[in-house]
């Protein structure tokens, strides 16, 4: 926790005002069974009412200061919360974004989303009620302790018996708490994650007509999350009971002694009825324990999940004299690269060699599972590679500055990732303050500019929820107008071709030649891979051809049967359509 707690730095002075504020309205708090007291003796017993009416006005009097205290305390106590709730997940942020897709792999997204949410807010709440009462109660069990002494010291002994057992009590539940709760976050984190799961594929669900499926996987790791959270709960059930048990116990034993030495002339009433008071309090405080304990032990188990994800060590970082700034030709080089993901064994790229020249076009062919995307992941540096070294400019791309080498690259996912926001937001993300210009000429090469056109709200027209919808074309197609508005060194695309008919895609692939980009392109067409300078044939992480359309034909076996394959699937369409 203690990491979790120098977030506080900034916010010292708030925080240590609140605590003043709040030991003003504990000290007021205090005073009153004194108060109490002596009205008893010195007034009511006396039967004088100018000293009732002076001790009294004295307890309005403190009650006011306390009452204004309240307040203040309440404000600060509420402005460091926040602040430092805000300060703790902007932390987490900024760290999840320099996260590699090993720390991914550790941390799923669903986890990373509880604990930027839910974590937060228990610490936020908790430090909240530290400073306006969590830190009341054991001063409050401490301060009228040391006061029932002062008021009489044989009656306060007997709090001396009694406290320290239950401390040592609460210790333990606040421990045992602390497994418990953390158990629930990571219950937590399973019923988000299967809440992700089906509202990312809400499509899906229905067109296999999974309801019934999906509801009863929710239901079951809602339960599990419902019987974690009562099993924890029900400890702190427990310890109040206890609590309260052994303090009525406590009174009723001063209340025995106290007529005792009231008979004997050893003590007076206001006194007894001063110790009574402060063990009420003291009551009072302990019951507020197995809530504050309930916090406590959440937020440790919080501020737990918070350290683990801001002290990950991150696999890719730039390395300590890494280049920057040189002018990038955009040659790419891989010098007998072997490659594996982290955490597995098997190697998906095999001592891969190959150079393609600075603004050549290469198109990458290769069955499924063949190794093409993640052959695309090493040259912005997603994941390193195992074996081997990629060269951009004959330059290992590790000892490249991950910030420019990547601002260098325009890259469009197999998967178009599209952003809330508008048309013109989406496609601009590819470059800090474009003009319009830029992203009218990009989507223009992209193929996309008249689709956006002849819709309602053109490049302003919103996306996503309450937005437009796209189709996966019109999506491929922004997200490749998002990779050329960089007019970048290098571009990647990763079958992102797929869903366009050959006539817009073959404008795509001609509009292409106008950038001086070195262009790499992930497909499954022939007819796409013609179109490259050269082709690059992956098997099984192996590449196993390379050439010309026409040096393939005649070289390689699998290239000719690929391209077999697709002729007579071409024919065949060709004939239907004649038909
Ligand atoms: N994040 C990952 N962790 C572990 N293994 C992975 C990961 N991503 C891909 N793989 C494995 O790596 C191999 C190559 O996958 P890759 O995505 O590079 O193939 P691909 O040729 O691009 O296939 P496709 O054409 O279907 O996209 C596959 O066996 C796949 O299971």
């Amino acid at each position: 926790m203690l990491k979790v707690l120098s977030f506080l730095k900034p916010y010292r002075l708030a925080a240590a005002l609140a605590l003043v504020l709040m030991l003003t309205e504990l000290s007021v708090e205090l005073l009153q069974p004194l108060l109490i007291g002596r009205i008893i003796d010195e007034g009511i017993m006396k039967n004088d009412f100018n000293v009732v009416l002076m001790w009294g006005g004295a307890m309005v009097g403190v009650s006011a200061i306390a009452f204004a205290s309240g307040v203040l305390n309440s404000y600060y106590a509420a402005h460091v919360g926040q602040s430092l709730g805000f300060d703790i997940r902007k932390s987490l942020m900024t760290k999840i974004q320099s996260f590699s897709f090993g720390n991914f792999n550790r941390f799923p997204t669903s986890s990373l989303i509880t604990r930027m949410t839910n974590d937060v807010t228990q610490v936020q709440n908790t430090i909240f009620m530290s400073l306006r009462i969590m830190l009341r109660a054991p001063l409050l069990v401490v301060g009228s302790l040391v006061m029932s002494f002062f008021v009489n010291w044989q009656l306060a002994i007997i709090f001396l018996a009694v406290v320290p057992i239950l401390v040592v009590f609460l210790v333990y539940v606040m421990k045992k708490g602390g497994v418990l709760f953390k158990r629930v976050q990571e219950k937590l984190d399973h019923v988000n994650n299967v809440m992700q799961e089906n509202l990312v594929g809400i499509r899906l669900i229905k067109a296999f007509n999974r309801r019934n499926h999906e509801v009863n996987r929710f239901s079951k790791v809602s339960g599990t999350l419902k019987d974690g959270t009562v099993k924890a709960l029900r400890l702190m059930e427990v310890a109040m009971p206890v609590l309260l048990l052994v303090m009525n116990l406590c009174i009723m034993v001063i209340l025995w002694f106290g007529r005792n030495q009231i008979n004997l002339g050893e003590v007076q009433v206001g006194e007894v009825v001063a110790i009574i008071n402060y063990a009420t309090r003291m009551t009072t405080a302990f019951s507020m324990f197995s809530f504050i304990i309930m916090a406590l032990s959440r937020a440790r188990a919080s501020s737990e999940r918070i350290v683990e994800v801001l002290d990950a060590s991150i696999d890719l970082t730039d390395q300590d004299q890494s280049f920057n700034n040189i002018h990038m030709e955009g040659e790419i080089e891989f010098n007998h690269v072997s490659f594996k993901y982290p955490d597995t064994e098997e190697y998906v790229l095999k001592d891969l060699h190959f150079t393609v020249q600075a603004g050549e076009t290469v198109a990458v062919l290769g069955a499924t599972g063949s190794g093409k995307s993640s052959l695309f992941q090493l040259i912005p540096r997603l994941y390193d590679a195992a074996d081997g070294k990629v060269l951009i400019d004959h330059i290992d791309v590790k000892t490249l500055k991950m910030d420019w080498l990547r601002k260098n690259i325009g890259f469009a996912p197999q998967e178009a990732m599209l952003f809330s926001g508008s048309i013109k937001d989406n496609i601009s993300w590819g470059k800090e303050n474009a003009a319009m210009e830029d992203v009218i000429a990009a989507a223009k090469n992209a193929q996309i500019h008249e689709t956006i056109m002849a819709l309602p709200q053109q490049y302003e027209t919103k996306l996503g929820q309450k937005g437009v919808n796209l189709s996966g074309g019109q999506k491929q197609r922004l997200s490749v107008a998002r990779a050329l508005i960089r007019k970048p060194k290098i571009l990647l695309l990763d079958d992102s071709t797929s869903a366009l008919d050959m006539n817009t895609e073959a404008k795509l692939l001609q509009a292409l030649k106008t950038y001086t980009s070195t262009t790499m392109i992930i497909t499954q067409k022939i007819s796409t891979a013609k179109s490259a300078d050269r082709i690059l044939l992956l098997e099984d992480g192996l590449l196993i051809a390379e050439g010309t359309h026409e040096q393939l034909l005649f070289s390689s076996p699998l290239y000719r049967e690929i391209a077999k394959s697709q002729l007579e699937a071409e024919v065949s369409h060709l004939a239907f359509q004649t038909k």
